[in-house]
């Protein structure tokens, strides 16, 4: 394999800050014995404003290390704002802000110190509509590692094929990794956009209504990747599908009105919800 693209591709070329208020590597973490938790979401009493809209009041909630945890509720309750939070996105916004604790292995994401083009790395979000960049399919996913690592032109092959195995994609892409990313279905986009996320080996993954805009057979592709990728990256995933989280999460949280109402075990949330507005929501009886 080769990469007909070359280094045309964009490639920021810089390497991760020495130090970073976030960034622990993995030796450190390995160093201070912390291995087993990489990717555990920490969130503590969050507010988060848009100008003077404020979109989540005093949300806490726990992500466990290397499981799906799906955030559900009615349109406009929080949920995306949440995932906005947690790879820092806000900060490209200057009247939007956020008060709170949020930590991932003990690490503040907050703190003014934060590397964010790495956490925005190590956090990796893939959107509802697929946001392929406009290069070749074998660009893509090797967008992450130029930027995070020095690879040799044998290991970055090796590394993109190994990812698109992870995504479920090798076996469709492998003849035309030289072509451009839009040239493929937009259910191959969308586990393309998982599988560039992948290739920097992040902690977590943000999936933000990920089949929506996917036909049923592509929705299943994406959710049997979810199921294999949980064992290796923790997931939030924002669904308004009821039926895909009781399949796909370990966890679920349920909002409302910019508040966490209730969280708990996918199986203890659907069969015995705490809340009674939890309850009412399962029920269809508000959407
Ligand atoms: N850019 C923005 N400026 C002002 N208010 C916003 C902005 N984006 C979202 N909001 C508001 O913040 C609240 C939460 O929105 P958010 O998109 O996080 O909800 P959601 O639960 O993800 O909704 P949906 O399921 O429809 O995507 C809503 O009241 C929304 O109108």
């Amino acid at each position: 394999m080769s990469n007909a693209v070359g280094q045309g591709a964009a490639n920021p070329g810089a390497s991760p800050p020495a130090s970073s208020g976030y960034a622990a590597k993995p030796s450190s973490r390995a160093q201070a014995g912390a291995i087993e938790q990489c990717g555990a979401i920490q969130i503590t009493n969050l507010d988060f404003f848009y100008g003077e809209t404020q979109a989540l009041r005093g949300v806490t909630l726990k992500a466990p290390a290397k499981r799906a945890t799906a955030l559900i509720g009615p349109s406009g309750c929080g949920k995306s704002t949440l995932l906005r939070v947690l790879n820092r996105m806000y900060d490209m916004y200057p009247n939007e802000r956020a008060t709170g604790e949020v930590e991932m292995d003990g690490c503040d994401i907050l703190g003014p110190d934060v590397d964010l083009n790495l956490l925005r790395w190590r956090i990796g979000m893939v959107f509802q509509e697929p946001t392929p960049f406009p290069m070749s399919i074998y660009d893509n996913v090797a967008f992450g590692p130029r930027f995070l690592e020095n690879l040799s032109e044998g290991e970055m092959d090796e590394r993109v094929q190994e990812t698109l195995l992870r995504a479920a994609l090798w076996n469709e892409v492998k003849d035309r990794l030289s072509e451009q990313a839009n040239s493929i279905s937009i259910g191959q986009q969308q586990r393309l956009c998982i599988a560039r996320a992948l290739a920097a080996r992040p902690e977590v993954i943000l999936l933000d209504e990920p089949t929506s805009a996917l036909d049923p057979l592509s929705s299943l592709k994406i959710e049997m990747l979810i199921a294999d990728l949980k064992q290796n990256v923790t997931i939030l995933i924002v669904t308004h599908n009821m039926e895909q989280a009781r399949r796909c999460a370990d966890e679920v949280a349920f909002f409302y009105l910019g508040e966490m109402v209730e969280s708990g075990p996918t199986a203890q949330m659907f069969e015995a919800p705490l809340r009674e507005r939890t309850r009412n929501y399962f029920a269809g009886k508000f959407g």
